[in-house]
């Protein structure tokens, strides 16, 4: 649904952000899209939304080059920037000036949506929180029911109750005909919710798996819990060793999903080797 393939990418005429990326992205899916600040997560997403346009290759989205912007794409696709601005209405206007660009809008999700978030509906957009404003585009964005939905940092600002708010309210709106992308640095905020796991490192896709095949071939672990030999990554932190290893015996671990992103944004090809010689 989305394919991306051999794109280059810079803002200044020297220096790629992304240099030869291949990226497909099917139906069906909430992937978590990682990278250190600067990686270029938030230009993957205007890509995508074709508010940037590749320097070389494509990126395809149903099918359309996205820098068409074909308004047929646009209808079904959303981005939920981690910078946003809201104009100065009710959050009833909002919705009425928006809700025509997407056919398949449903109100009563909306509303249902920022019940679920304790935010009045009936409120004005200037007189919420940052963390209710992101509240409102969230249930926004769901009620588009956009088959693309994209969103930046969608937790930041998120009280400690509205973050597995969040959790649940992206899980029962996914269905296999979307694609939900979340950008994110809070990796703990949505472990149990993402999966497959990318990762963007130096403008390339370093890591981009499945949980399954993630635990299929990976165990998490601390060394005092289970002694693993030639580990791919470790960290110690007081009194422990977290490690990474190969899934020799058929072991079923959590992701450590800091963990993971650390070991792989250090030592890629390890982590490359592993699971293309085990696949
Ligand atoms: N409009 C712009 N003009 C020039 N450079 C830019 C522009 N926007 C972003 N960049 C640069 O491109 C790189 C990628 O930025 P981007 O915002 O995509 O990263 P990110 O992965 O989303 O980062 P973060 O995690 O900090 O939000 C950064 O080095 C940034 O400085």
């Amino acid at each position: 649904m989305i394919e991306i393939n051999k794109l280059s990418f810079g803002y200044k005429r020297n220096k790629k952000l992304y240099d030869q990326l291949d990226l497909k992205l099917v139906s069906g899916n909430i992937y978590g899209l990682l990278g250190q600040n600067g990686a270029g997560k938030s230009t993957l997403f205007k890509i995508i939304m074709g508010l940037k346009f590749p320097k070389e290759g494509s990126c395809k989205v149903f099918g359309y080059e996205s820098k068409e912007r074909n308004p047929e794409v646009l209808q079904d696709i959303f981005l939920l920037a981690e910078e946003f601005y809201l104009p100065d209405l009710s959050i009833t206007d909002y919705e009425k000036a928006l809700a025509p660009f997407y056919p398949n809008y449903n109100p009563k999700q909306f509303r249902d949506c920022l019940t679920e978030f304790k935010v009045d509906w009936a409120g004005h957009l200037k007189e919420l929180s940052y963390g209710q404003k992101k509240k409102v585009l969230i249930a926004f964005a769901l009620a588009t029911n956009c088959k693309i939905v994209l969103m930046d940092e969608p937790t930041n600002g998120l009280d400690i109750p509205s973050k597995s708010q969040f959790r649940k309210i992206i899980a029962s709106n996914a269905s296999e005909e979307r694609i939900f992308i979340i950008s994110t640095h809070q990796v703990r905020d949505l472990e149990s919710l993402i999966d497959p796991i990318i990762i963007v490192d130096q403008g390339r896709v370093v890591f981009n798996q499945s949980c399954e095949q993630i635990t299929d071939k990976l165990v998490f672990t601390r060394q005092q819990e289970m002694s693993v030999n030639n580990p791919l990554y470790y960290e110690t932190a007081i009194g422990n060793d977290y490690v990474i290893g190969l899934n020799e015996e058929g072991v079923n671990s959590n992701i450590n999903l800091e963990l993971l992103f650390n070991g792989v944004t250090s030592e890629p090809q390890k982590f490359e080797e592993v699971f293309e010689t085990l696949s």
